[in-house]
């Protein structure tokens, strides 16, 4: 449904757009109907990039975007209308997308204005009313009200009811639920795993692993604007390859094992991984020169970009940083 290929975004930075930084770095990877892919990675990684570029809320600067087939990283003002009834974005602070001067049935009656003007009053409010109680939402809770008057979570139920009402087939789900707390979190959580049984496919953004391995199906792994690894959850999570990946779980506490049982198993792994990258290995096992793979961006090497180490289970050069050898050597410095 959704495929990015070799997406790229540089901000122009500096007083006078002089400098550039460089936020996304040839990202690829796909979403299919029905399946939640989690984006995560540290602040600043490039996340809410992708996911403002997804939904046409930023020009990428290279590399395409399709979604069924169709280019959408240069849509016009039609296009894009239409583009926006099957993909819409949900973000992390409810509050900042809601008008406070305005009740917030204004942010439907909008919604109706600009694509339902032909729908009857009376069938206009028994679609509202299937769509509040999808999000498990009282139409007499919240109708009527100010922004003020809800919480976060009832707002961002309602950020949700609005996108079901255009019934989207994709939504982009940006720390949706970083600002809730823990009864509501697992409500969300819940009613996306409802949506997504339902046929939604959701690219969920998120900075928490044990958030990204709950809800999904895939999970894709960004370092500094770049993948490094991506592939099934359980895949990523029960074998991290990249270091950074394995960085990122090492942190995370597990309520299922103890600390000792945890090291043991990273051991294993570092001695298993020690002075090897992967993905230079396959690119040697393909008899590309390594020397080949030196094209790169500010110094990280590109070419393949990732290798596919296991059906589905891909990773990157185990470079973590530009400054950084990469184990396979320094052949592959340009
Ligand atoms: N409008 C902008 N102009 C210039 N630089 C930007 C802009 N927006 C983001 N950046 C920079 O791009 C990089 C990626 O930012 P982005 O917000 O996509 O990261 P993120 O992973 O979503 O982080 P967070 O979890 O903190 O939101 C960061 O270095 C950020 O400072």
């Amino acid at each position: 449904m959704l495929t990015l290929d070799q997406l790229d975004k540089v901000y122009r930075t500096g007083t006078f757009g002089t400098s550039d930084l460089h936020a996304v770095r040839q990202v690829s990877l796909d979403v299919r109907r029905g399946e939640v892919v989690s984006l995560i990675g540290e602040s600043g990684s490039g996340k809410s990039t992708i996911g403002k570029m997804v939904l046409h809320l930023l020009d990428s600067t290279g590399g395409t975007i399709t979604f069924d087939g169709d280019d959408v990283t240069k849509l016009g003002f039609r296009a894009r209308r239409d583009y926006y009834r099957k993909v819409q974005g949900v973000f992390q602070d409810p509050f900042s997308s809601f008008n406070p001067i305005y009740k917030v049935d204004r942010t439907f009656e909008t919604l109706r204005r600009s694509y339902f003007a032909r729908v009857s009053s009376k069938e206009w409010r028994s679609r509202l009313d299937d769509a509040l109680a999808a999000v498990t939402l009282e139409p007499d809770d919240i109708l009527g009200k100010f922004p003020h008057q809800l919480s976060g979570g009832q707002l961002q139920r309602l950020l949700i009811a609005r996108a079901l009402l255009l019934d989207i087939e994709l939504l982009v789900a940006d720390e949706i639920i970083s600002m809730l707390d823990a009864s509501t979190r697992i409500d969300v959580l819940n009613l996306l795993g409802e949506l997504k049984g339902r046929g939604l496919g959701i690219l969920f953004v998120t900075h928490d692993l044990s958030l990204g391995n709950y809800v999904s199906d895939r999970v894709v792994i960004l370092y500094k604007g770049r993948v490094v690894e991506r592939g099934g959850t359980s895949a990523v999570f029960d074998d991290p390859l990249h270091p950074y990946t394995r960085d990122l779980l090492a942190s995370v506490p597990h309520l299922d094992r103890t600390w000792a049982e945890v090291e043991a198993e990273e051991e294993e792994r570092t001695r298993r991984l020690a002075g090897r990258c992967l993905y230079h290995e396959e690119v040697a096992a393909q008899g590309r020169s390594l020397g080949e793979e030196a094209e790169s961006v500010d110094g990280v090497p590109d070419g393949l970009g990732l290798v596919e180490h296991a059906p589905g289970h891909f990773v990157g050069c185990f470079r973590k940083a530009a400054e950084e050898e990469c184990p396979a050597g320094p052949t592959v410095r340009p």
